[in-house]
């Protein structure tokens, strides 16, 4: 996982779950395991459930199995979180893949209590020192995590699957967390991220949100910058392992690590995103350049050309070293190459790793805006990658849109570029 874990203090210590279970409480069987994933056959009930979340769901099992097997201290309980389980799907894929000791799976709604119990029943082998290996309950996110930490329980992940923004969560799920360990975040704010509410941003996330071209990726920043502002405040700081966008929903998800102590990270990845809508070209600033926003271009754009956004991540969407792992970990598994809804993970993971290159500014430009700007047709996306590789700049695909390039190359040699490639054609 991110280098940092292998030096981190563990100060927050494992605790043994001294769970207590209502005598005599059985699950309703048979069960009726209508779905499957990778292998794991549950019972979605009347939970909510989507089919499409299945590779968010593939990539945490993948990144929680490596964290296990990396931690500092391997004799202490592997234990998960689930906060929002749902049908607790989840839950059981951390149980039944992620090798954890323990999985605690919560659900604000009651109802969910058959569906979830006897999809987890199938772990109720009590081990050789009679601990139960996973209990469900019923209980508001915030409250759960708060009563968690007050009690000194802390997990190695938790998984926060919200509806809507994650934001109110976040602090207690950090402090829930052990250190070193991984928060799973979701959003669905794709309002925040595209700009709509840029009101609700800055109160969610402490970022104002405008309209720039590439929202899908304001939402992974948006989401990963307000964890990184939260993980500050309690003295931290977090690095990316991953972060995804999906377009169903459409859903940001972003796994982070909770590391000790604060780094320089918050003001060397934490701060603005400007486009320049004159010129297409996008730039980053911190807080000390504050004064000094411009774009400079031959357009001339002026101060209503350019759109600021932040503060918000500008570091690097993922940690490379640890996609390399979790791809190894997919092919092993045999998970690679198969599909689940559409999705290759191979495909998924390459690009990440390569939208990892530390070189690569945030956002990206879409190729056909390219050849609008150039006025030529669009030359091949594989092609125009390539050619901007020869000339020495970092290029790639986006895991977020098809016919999306990230590049540090300037949009006014990309332009140059398209048109050389159509030239010799
Ligand atoms: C997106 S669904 C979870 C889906 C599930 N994690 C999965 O992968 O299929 C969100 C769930 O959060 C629950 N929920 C909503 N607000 C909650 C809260 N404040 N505390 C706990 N659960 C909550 C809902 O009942 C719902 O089941």
């Amino acid at each position: 996982m991110a280098s940092a874990s292998a030096t981190v203090s563990i100060h927050r210590t494992a605790f043994s779950p001294p769970f207590q279970f209502q005598p005599g409480w059985r699950a309703p069987l048979p069960l009726r395991c209508t779905h499957s994933e990778r292998g794991v056959s549950f019972d979605p009930g009347s939970a909510f459930y989507r089919s499409d979340s299945a590779p968010g769901r593939d990539l945490a099992v993948l990144a929680a199995t490596l964290h296990r097997q990396r931690r500092l201290d391997p004799s202490s309980p592997f234990l998960c979180l689930d906060v929002m389980c749902g049908s607790g799907i989840r839950a059981l894929r951390y149980l039944a893949q992620a090798g954890a000791d323990f999985v605690w799976a919560n659900d604000a709604s009651d109802a969910l209590r058959p569906v979830v119990v006897a999809n987890l029943s199938r772990f109720e082998l009590p081990p050789s020192d009679g601990q139960r290996r996973w209990v469900v309950s019923h209980l508001d996110a915030s409250r759960l995590l708060a009563e968690r930490y007050l009690r000194r329980e802390y997990f190695d992940v938790i998984d926060v699957d919200s509806f809507g923004s994650e934001a109110e969560y976040i602090r207690a799920a950090f402090l829930a967390l052990k250190i070193g360990g991984l928060a799973y975040l979701t959003s669905t704010d794709w309002r925040s991220a595209r700009g709509y509410g840029g009101k609700c941003s800055l109160s969610s996330y402490g970022a104002y949100i405008r309209p720039v071209p590439y929202p899908n990726e304001i939402g992974l920043r948006m989401l990963i910058g307000g964890a990184a502002r939260e993980a500050a405040m309690l003295g931290f700081h977090i690095k990316p392992v991953f972060s995804y966008y999906a377009s169903h929903g459409p859903i940001y998800r972003a796994m982070v690590q909770l590391c000790h102590g604060k780094e320089d990270d918050i003001s060397n990845y934490y701060g603005f995103i400007c486009h320049c809508k004159s010129c297409g070209q996008t730039q980053t600033f911190g807080f000390d350049e504050l004064g000094q926003i411009s774009c400079g271009c031959a357009d001339r754009a002026d101060a209503t050309s350019i759109t600021v956004v932040g503060p918000l991540w500008t570091g690097p969407l993922h940690d490379a070293s640890s996609i390399t792992e979790m791809l190894n970990l997919a092919v092993e598994w045999g998970w690679a190459y198969t599909s689940e809804n559409g999705i290759i993970l191979q495909k998924l993971l390459d690009t990440m790793i390569e939208e990892s290159d530390p070189r690569l500014p945030p956002g990206y430009i879409r190729h056909d805006e390219i050849a609008r700007r150039a006025k030529v047709n669009s030359p091949p996306l594989g092609t125009l990658i390539s050619s901007l590789r020869k000339e020495g700049y970092a290029a790639c695909r986006s895991h977020i849109g098809a016919n999306a390039i990230k590049t540090n190359c300037p949009i006014s040699s990309c332009i140059e570029i398209a048109r050389e490639i159509r030239n010799m054609r």
